[in-house]
């Protein structure tokens, strides 16, 4: 404790020389034991990781310091893991910070002109979505899991953003890329794999530690292969006059006008690469599995099934396809929506991020550089802010039969480097989950839901569930 006070930092649980609070820490359950420190500590403490890394999980301290001050709490620290993966920072997660704004800018303004949260999208996953329901239809009512079309389903619509075309299901590219990245991400945010941020040379202990390198070198080296490849492709095809139809393409021709101006600011090819890469995985496995998780509650919440089903019928019909303007009729499935995202949350520990300046923040002064954990997901189980948060009810989010946003929930994190896919990812949630049920009545495997529990890796899943689908058409 003495130590966090000597660097002026809060409170927390006392670090062990060199390797701080490492050991103290389980990747299962990463999430909790922020929750039950914060029952300690309040709602801003310290971990040694083996950094002293500031935990912010109080809903007003990040409102008062994330949101407000955003500036400041926008920068990524170098890690380890990006000089192994991609050798430096690069892409857009943990880019190098005074890059930042320019590959965000361009980013955003590149998926709207590809017609994120717009028809052009609307059109690609409505297409997608029309194209499972024969293939489930062919289950005929058996048991099955959900996962594989959805990984056809979703991948195929970042796919399409980035390379311009979309894959037929008996094509083995986005399966093979998801096995991939989920091989990758297995112990990307480990507390074990932040150790080598401080002591690289621990990663010759790979074995006794458990920390898995070769594995995860050997996925992320296929993929990097593969993109690199269809990076080349792309470029002997490019006709710079043409609008471009894809990210890649896109991307091209802005290296092509900053090496005119000299005004570079990151616009490589290396960047690009790893920019795909980055928009790839985080397109992917995200929805797929808040997805899992909504079907996973509803199975657990039968009544809540039949109200969906009420409202589609009345709103949509079977017939017409889902477009998002019927959100605004449909106020029972979106505050059922709205609950699987306060529930459901998928990163069980958010990304690292770091001070940009020397900051104040709740009556502590930080370093410039100092780490930062911005945990939201915190606040979506915070007794104060919702009564009986562990229960499923997407009745809170009710009034008079009206749905109301609520901004406590906070799944694509907040500031300056909240998440870039937000609208991309809620269109595909909302238009899948809803063609599914418009089309389908889903059951359990047996007499009894699935028990509702989750896998906690980098990424936070319900465990493997079959469930029946029976057509309503
Ligand atoms: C339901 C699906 C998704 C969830 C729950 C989700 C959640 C998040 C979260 C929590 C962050 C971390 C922000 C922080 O550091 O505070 C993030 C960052 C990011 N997300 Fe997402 N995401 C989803 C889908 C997507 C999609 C579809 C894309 C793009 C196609 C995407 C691209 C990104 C990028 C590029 C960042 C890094 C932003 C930066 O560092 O400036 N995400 N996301």
């Amino acid at each position: 404790k003495n130590v966090n006070r000597l660097r002026g930092l809060p409170p927390g649980p006392t670090p062990f020389p060199i390797v701080g609070n490492v050991f103290q820490i389980s990747m299962e359950r990463f999430d909790t034991q922020i929750n039950e420190y914060k029952k300690e500590y309040g709602g801003i403490f310290t971990l040694w990781l083996p950094f002293p890394t500031v935990i912010i999980c109080d809903y007003d301290m990040l409102k008062r310091n994330v949101i407000r001050n955003g500036e400041a709490f926008a920068g990524r620290p170098d890690t380890f893991v990006m000089d192994m993966l991609v050798q430096g920072n690069y892409g857009l997660f943990f880019m190098e910070n005074y890059w930042y704004k320019a590959q965000r800018k361009f980013t955003s303004h590149i998926f709207r002109s590809l017609g994120v949260g717009q028809a052009g999208t609307q059109e690609t996953i409505a297409n997608l979505a029309s194209g499972l329901v024969p293939l489930i239809e062919k289950e005929k009512g058996e048991p099955m899991e959900l996962r594989k079309y959805l990984v056809h389903a979703v991948g195929n619509v970042i796919h399409k953003h980035l390379f311009g075309f979309t894959r037929e299901w008996d094509e083995k590219e986005i399966f093979d890329f998801h096995v991939e990245i989920n091989e990758v991400l297995e112990h990307f945010t480990a507390p074990k794999t932040q150790l080598l941020d401080a002591w690289p040379c621990l990663a010759y202990l790979d074995k006794p530690l458990q920390l898995g390198i070769p594995t995860t070198m050997k996925a992320n080296n296929k993929i990097l292969d593969r993109l690199e490849r269809t990076l080349e492709t792309h470029k002997k095809a490019i006709n710079y006059d043409e609008e471009p139809t894809n990210y890649i393409d896109a991307y091209l021709k802005e290296i092509k006008l900053r090496m005119a101006d000299a005004d570079i600011e990151g616009f490589t090819e290396k960047q690009l690469v790893v920019a795909i890469y980055d928009l790839y995985s985080a397109g992917m496995e995200t929805i797929i599995i808040v997805i899992r998780f909504a079907f996973l509650y509803m199975l657990n919440n039968p009544e809540a099934q039949s109200r969906i089903h009420e409202e589609l019928d009345n709103v949509v019909g079977r017939e017409r396809g889902v477009v998002m303007d019927d959100q605004k009729l449909l106020p029972y499935t979106c505050a059922f929506l709205q609950e699987v995202y306060r529930l459901g949350y998928v990163l069980p520990v958010n990304f690292l991020r770091c001070t940009l300046e020397d900051t104040k923040c709740e009556g502590y002064n930080l370093r410039a550089g100092t780490r930062i954990i911005a945990q939201f997901q915190s606040a979506h189980i915070d007794a104060k802010h919702f009564e009986d948060p562990e229960v499923f009810s997407a009745e809170r989010f009710l009034q008079n039969g009206q749905f109301v946003r609520d901004e406590r929930i906070m799944p694509f994190s907040i500031g300056k480097r909240s998440c870039l896919g937000e609208y991309l990812a809620r269109m595909e949630v909302f238009l899948y989950f809803c063609t599914l049920l418009q089309k389908f009545e889903w059951k359990p495997e047996g007499d009894k839901a699935p028990p509702v529990e989750v896998i906690t890796s980098s990424l936070r899943a319900p465990t493997p569930f079959k469930l029946r689908a029976i057509p309503r058409y």
